[in-house]
């Protein structure tokens, strides 16, 4: 039975696990150790964890799991340095990192057979970084990746799962290279395209000062992931190098052959292009969380006048519905409504329809 459990790296990923961990059963003992001490004073003061240690390796021979929550360059190395700490016996040590290749050798390397190691990613996230961004619920119906090595048994696995049964994902096996090809093309690459997108509007600004201006509202959605924390970013792509060499090539293909649709203004071509591309995404699992998160967000009809935000608010407020976001759409070109709402659930974004149409007569829109 694991009692005591000893959490590395208390940021967004580490403090949502420990959160979930204490909601759903708070016997278990939590000690937590973060390189920044305000990151673990803040994560002991919202009951995160139940002990700061203040160095990386205390006395672990009474704790029964390991999670190591930091950047995946870092995670490398304290599984190196894992190799001479005293351990508990049948300790199990897991992490979260975004790949898991490099990882999961590295622990097949230093750790072997001596410790159980399980390769973790929550499928889930944000492009927050730090404790204060860290929610109990952020992997509630999520994928929960395991990668677990050949030291590791069935028991061992269910014991990781049932650590992780608060998190409410949904926790599925894979092999490292299964799991850094995947996560390359619809994570990783997207995060590469999206910053790409940027520079590119980024670059017309001298001539089309507008630029920015103009690319408030879809074109701000298409690429909220490129204000994600550039350093962990950095690390996922030096960790996730063949996947995505590959997938540049495959990108670059892409990109000549609409190209050359364009070129030869072949209709029927970019006709087909589109129809396709629309019914595979069309077809996606709706209330399914993927890695890049989607929001539920509600359009709604509202006059452009002073005050109209906390009007929307205050009713939203009256029946206690939490948003996650709020936005003026400054041109009305797109959208069906000048206020969007973002709300974390969908059972959330249904009470709010409910809530706005009982205090006013503002049209909402789900696009
Ligand atoms: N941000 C996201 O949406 C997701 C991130 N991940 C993975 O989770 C891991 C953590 O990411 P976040 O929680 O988002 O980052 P974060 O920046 O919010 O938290 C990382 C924490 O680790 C601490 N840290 C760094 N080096 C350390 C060391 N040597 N010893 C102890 N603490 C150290 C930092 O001070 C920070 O508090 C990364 O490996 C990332 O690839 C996985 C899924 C989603
Ligand atoms: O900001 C976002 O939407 C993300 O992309 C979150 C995310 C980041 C890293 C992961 O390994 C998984 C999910």
């Amino acid at each position: 039975m694991v009692k005591k459990i000893y959490l590395i790296g208390l940021g967004l990923i580490g403090g949502s696990i420990a959160l979930s961990i204490k909601k759903h059963d708070p016997a278990i003992h939590i000690l937590g150790f973060d390189i920044n001490k305000d990151q673990a004073n803040l994560a002991k003061k919202i009951g995160a964890i139940d002990e700061i240690s203040f160095t990386l390796f205390p006395d672990l021979t009474d704790v029964d799991m390991i999670f190591i929550s930091t950047p995946v360059q870092q995670t490398i190395h304290i599984i190196e340095q894992l190799e001479n700490v005293e351990l508990k016996k049948d300790v199990i040590i897991t992490d979260v990192g975004s790949t898991k290749v490099k990882i999961v050798e590295c622990a097949n390397y230093y750790l072997n057979s001596r410790i159980k190691f399980i390769g973790g990613h929550p499928m889930a996230g944000s492009h927050k970084s730090g404790i204060l961004a860290a929610k109990p619920h952020l992997f509630e119906n999520a994928f929960y990746i395991l990668t677990p090595s050949k030291y590791v048994t069935s028991e061992d696995l269910n014991q990781l799962k049932s650590i992780l049964s608060g998190t409410k994902a949904n926790i599925i096996e894979m092999t490292p290279e299964e799991h850094d090809k995947v996560t390359g093309v619809i994570s990783h690459f997207p995060h590469i395209v999206a910053a790409s997108l940027v520079y590119q509007a980024e670059s017309y600004e001298e001539n089309y000062p507008i630029v920015k201006r103009l690319a408030a509202g879809g074109f701000r959605d298409i690429t909220r992931i490129a204000s994600s924390n550039p350093s962990m970013w950095r690390d996922i792509l030096l960790h996730n190098k063949g996947p995505l060499l590959e997938l540049f090539d495959e990108w670059i293909t892409e990109m000549e052959r609409i190209k050359q649709y364009v070129k030869d203004e072949d209709a029927n071509q970019l006709f087909a292009y589109f129809a396709h591309a629309k019914q595979y995404r069309d077809e996606l699992p709706e209330k399914q969380k993927g890695a890049i998160p989607s929001f539920y967000d509600l359009f709604v009809d509202v006059p452009d006048y002073p005050g109209i935000i906390s009007e929307i608010t205050g009713y939203l407020a009256k029946e206690e519905i939490s948003l996650t976001n709020i936005r003026i759409i400054e041109t009305r070109e797109e959208i069906y409504g000048v206020l969007r709402l973002s709300f974390q659930t969908e059972q959330d974004r249904e009470l709010a329809i409910k809530c706005i149409g009982k205090y006013s007569d503002y049209d909402t829109f789900i696009i």
